[in-house]
């Protein structure tokens, strides 16, 4: 609270949340009972709801408008609004999956396949238990790149077998029995990807994910649908892929997903009789996203016999360098929610805690703003080391716990 301002009463508190309407017409959120309690400390504001019954993605919405509207109270630098609501579901847990990575692109084939299964043939390459998963409707390429047959076979309990091959647990839609994934590109099309994601028998510790070209129903839903881990997109160097790259990745962004980086494919060739470079593609595409690899036209790179190319073992440790740290984060009572509090009153509320921190003690956040841009922030604003540790909620929604590192210079420090 800065000098100037004073301690918000209870009083004022009620009259700001009399301003929020309650779902289905009942009122505002005070004369609908929907509020149990209010208390006020040092200017922390602490909301208890009485939404027991309500769904939870109402609850949810409703809990950010109360968080709003207390917010505009003068005096108040932090609310906390409990529900008695379990949180939305904002991610199914694909079972046996660790964590997912999307293999992505703006437009159809620049070789996304092909990046996906090298990638995941890269990673495995280091020792991970890997599967692919290829949603691609519109050209299930990986059976043929991999040389496998459908359909898949079902485990004791009637889920599908992914077939293992070259040290790789795969799916796709093209080994399904019927064989007609063009079929699904119908209304239910994601509804029918998603079952065979979560049906399958998986046991690995990173699943690469081949999404269909663009920005449709199957790739939205899947993003919405599942707690995605990071995207790798792929483009072609011509301008008009690279354009659309950038609005793809914009719109993953929204999502909440962090990109990994590009691979810039099919960005020239050596002619094998002059031995000049040609670059049919043109050359630097004017991309915002981290360029991982850029990788020639070359036959060699679309050959999954033998060892896994030198490129896509460096692309496999690329990418698991640029994933966010992704340990479980508990949300503590004490956490600081900063979900809807305005710019300054966020940095400053983080600086005073992390301050008051004794080396080696931690400081929990919920927080709608990009675990980067805090941790970029708090770095400007303080000269001791810190240990971030990210766990991305849902979409938009990230619990972090920032560590001030041991005096003894034992802790790992990661920034
Ligand atoms: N770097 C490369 N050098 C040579 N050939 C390549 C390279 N990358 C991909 N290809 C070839 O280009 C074709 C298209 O690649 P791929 O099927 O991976 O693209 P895609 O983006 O998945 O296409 P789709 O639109 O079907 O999803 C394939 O025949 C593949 O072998």
């Amino acid at each position: 609270m800065s000098e100037q301002e004073t301690e918000p009463t209870e009083d004022a508190v009620r009259e700001a949340l009399r301003t929020v309407s309650a779902p289905d017409g009942d009122g505002d959120v005070i004369a609908a009972g929907l509020v149990a309690s209010v208390t006020v400390a040092d200017g922390t504001v602490s909301v208890e709801t009485a939404l027991s019954g309500m769904d939870p993605a109402t609850a949810d919405a409703l809990a950010d408008r109360m968080r709003a509207a207390v917010l505009e109270c003068s005096g108040v630098e932090q609310v906390r609004v409990n529900t008695d609501v379990a949180a939305p579901d904002h991610g199914t847990v694909v079972p046996g999956v660790d964590r997912i990575i999307v293999v992505a692109s703006a437009k159809g084939g620049v070789g996304k396949t092909t990046v996906s299964t090298q990638l995941a043939r890269g990673l495995a390459a280091s020792g991970e238990r890997v599967g692919l998963f290829d949603a691609d409707v519109y050209g299930p390429n990986t059976p043929e790149l991999l040389g496998i047959e459908g359909p898949l076979d079902s485990t004791d309990d009637g889920r599908a077998e992914p077939i293992e091959v070259d040290g790789l647990q795969v799916v796709s839609v093209g080994l399904i029995a019927n064989d007609e994934p063009m079929a699904w590109r119908g209304a239910m099309a994601h509804e029918a990807v998603e079952e065979l994601l979560t049906d399958a028998a998986w046991d690995v510790d990173t699943l690469v994910l081949d999404l269909p070209p663009g920005t449709g129903d199957i790739v939205l839903t899947t993003l919405q649908s599942f707690p995605v881990d990071g995207a790798v997109f792929v483009t072609t160097p011509f301008p008009t892929a690279a354009s659309d790259t950038e609005r793809s990745t914009a719109l993953f962004r929204e999502e909440g997903i962090p990109i990994l980086g590009a691979v810039v494919n099919m960005a020239g060739f050596t002619c094998p009789t002059c031995g000049d470079e040609h670059a049919p593609f043109g050359s630097d595409p004017d991309i915002s996203t981290d360029v991982l690899a850029e990788l020639p036209i070359d036959e060699s790179l679309r050959s999954t016999e033998g060892d896994v190319p030198a490129a896509f073992r460096d692309l496999g440790d690329d990418v698991r360098e640029a994933l966010p740290d992704n340990e479980t984060v508990s949300v503590p009572e004490t956490a600081l929610d900063l979900r809807g509090v305005p710019d300054q009153a966020r940095i400053e509320q983080v600086r005073v805690e992390f301050d008051a921190l004794a080396p080696g003690e931690s400081l929990h956040l919920l927080t709608d703003t990009r675990p980067g841009d805090v941790r970029g922030v708090l770095e400007d604003l303080t000269s001791v080391p810190l240990r971030v540790a990210t766990d991305r909620k849902g979409p938009g929604l990230w619990a972090l716990q920032l560590s001030k590192a041991d005096p003894d210079g034992t802790e790992e420090v990661t920034c």
